[in-house]
């Protein structure tokens, strides 16, 4: 038979304008979601930096910060970039050699310069603030301190970043900005959310801040520190104890037992290791504005410091370095200053940490009294055991019995937590890789980054964004494909055999 025509026509989606669409629509597809994707990814790269030196008593440390150059101003998220102790001690211990104080920071500073790309450096702002240390200097000898401010100025201003002062931090600035530090890492202020609340130990004052309902700032105005913070309002309750940073309150505790008798030649510690054992000067523990006008009519130049290794004497002692007897408020935490009833959940760091965290005694879910049993099992361990488990400085490692004694006794005597609320309390170092303390606060302020308003932010997120578009792309292309389809003059006929 002849040869049979042609069954089918030719499946119309072969037609090459079919095809030639098919491609320009796929090219358009993967270009338009390339551009986006693209777009905002380069933006996103670019950050911007800020630098703070915290100047403390004890020592000081560089910040670095930085944030996506686009979203200051903004819910964008400020972090740690990098952080640098200064070696050597704060630059309150200067005051012999004040440059030296300022000689001090280059290491850092030099550091920050590596850290932060070239270009960036003139608009990098640079703050200093110095905290307790150079607060009791200030009291001690106001020149002295002026001179230590003026080396470090003169180093700070000696690098190419934009230098924006070095000033002394008041005690209400040093726990309000602890205070947003935490909550802002936290995410709670953008959201509205209840605050935590801020304690902080440091080695010549502590702060406590936290936001409660009875409190409005009526009783005891000096107290209250008032933020509107991303449309949210807070009244914040905030109290810096000078001398109660864990190496004045040391002094505190032994001026409380040394001031008897016109300076003993030896003294029975229970807040040191039984056989413990160093000779001390007087004058080295009453140097400080703290105790000095505690200073008895010394008769021998030194003093034996012995150790008795006993939690509960231990915890008398330092409770005598408080005074709970005066308080001319409905409530008072102690040294009659006023504190509103403690409410929601703690983050307590800097010392707080340090302390705990050697004593392994950061997990406050373990109830207070086994928490108090092992810390009286560790101050009555033997100098000589303390010494062989572990490597660290003898001076530091000599102090744990004190300071976790000291850090229970304000907590539960000076704050009035109790063995209910004491698992309100998290000791913390970081959030979210950022060090917990003043710093970032600070910097957020001072750079206006925390807004008074929630900002307009766009009503998807960038990855929803990519989405929607990818999807509607895909959806209107194959939409116009069944239009064209349904148009072509044959497509929608059934093939005819001929
Ligand atoms: N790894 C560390 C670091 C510090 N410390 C001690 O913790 C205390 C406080 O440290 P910090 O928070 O850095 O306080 P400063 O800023 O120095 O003091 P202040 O804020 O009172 O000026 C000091 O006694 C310090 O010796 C510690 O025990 N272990």
């Amino acid at each position: 038979p002849p040869p049979r025509p042609e069954m089918k026509e030719k499946n119309p989606w072969h037609r090459p304008v079919t095809i030639i669409i098919t491609v320009i629509g796929v090219i358009a597809i993967v270009t338009l979601v390339t551009v986006l994707v693209i777009q905002n990814r380069t933006i996103a790269q670019k950050y911007k930096y800020g630098i703070v030196l915290d100047a403390g008593s004890s020592h000081t440390s560089l910040y670095i910060y930085q944030w996506p150059a686009e979203k200051d101003n903004n819910t964008g998220r400020v972090e740690q970039k990098h952080h640098c102790q200064v070696a050597g001690k704060g630059i309150s211990s200067y005051t012999a050699t004040p440059y030296k104080a300022g000689e001090s920071l280059i290491s850092c500073l030099k550091e920050a310069k590596e850290n932060i790309p070239q270009k960036m450096h003139p608009e990098t702002p640079l703050y200093l603030g110095a905290t307790a240390g150079m607060r009791l200097l200030k009291l001690e000898n106001s020149s002295a301190s002026d001179e230590v401010f003026k080396a470090v100025e003169k180093t700070l201003r000696g690098f190419p970043f934009s230098y924006q002062g070095a000033r002394l931090l008041a005690g209400q600035e040093e726990g309000a900005f602890g205070w947003v530090t935490v909550n802002y890492l936290d995410d709670r202020l953008t959201q509205g959310l209840e605050t935590t609340g801020a304690l902080d130990l440091g080695g010549a004052s502590t702060q406590i801040s936290f936001v409660s309902d009875e409190y409005n700032g009526s009783e005891s105005p000096d107290n209250a520190v008032s933020f509107r913070l991303y449309g949210y309002d807070y009244t914040l309750y905030t109290h810096s104890f000078l001398c109660y940073g864990k190496d004045q309150a040391l002094r505190l505790a032994l001026a409380h037992q040394t001031k008897v008798n016109s300076g003993p030649t030896a003294i029975m510690d229970p807040c040191f290791h039984k056989g413990y054992n160093e000779t001390k000067h007087y004058a080295a523990v009453y140097d400080s504005p703290c105790v000095s006008d505690q200073k008895p009519q010394i008769v021998s130049e030194t003093f034996i410091h012995l150790g008795g290794g006993n939690f509960t004497q231990c915890q008398e002692v330092i409770k005598s370095v408080f005074n709970f007897t005066s308080c001319r408020y409905s409530r008072c935490s102690f040294n009659g200053i006023f504190q509103p009833p403690l409410q929601g959940q703690f983050g307590a760091f800097s010392a707080y940490f340090f302390v705990m965290n050697f004593l392994n005694l950061t997990d406050t879910s373990v109830p207070l009294k086994t928490v108090m049993q092992k810390l009286s099992d560790y101050c009555a361990t033997p100098w000589t055991q303390i010494k062989k488990e572990h490597d660290i400085p003898l001076k530091y490692l000599a102090e744990y019995c004190f300071s976790g004694t000291y850090i229970l006794t304000l907590m539960m005597e000076g704050y009035n937590f109790t063995s209910e609320t004491y698992s309100s309390i998290k000791y913390i170092q970081k959030i979210k890789n950022s060090d917990a303390g003043w710093t970032l606060g600070y910097m957020l302020n001072l750079t206006n980054m925390i807004p008074a308003e929630a900002p307009d932010s766009p009503p998807l997120t960038y990855t929803s964004y990519v989405s929607v578009v990818t999807v509607m792309a895909i959806l209107l292309f194959v939409i116009f494909i069944l239009i064209l389809y349904s148009l072509w003059p044959k497509c929608n006929t059934e093939p005819k055999i001929i």
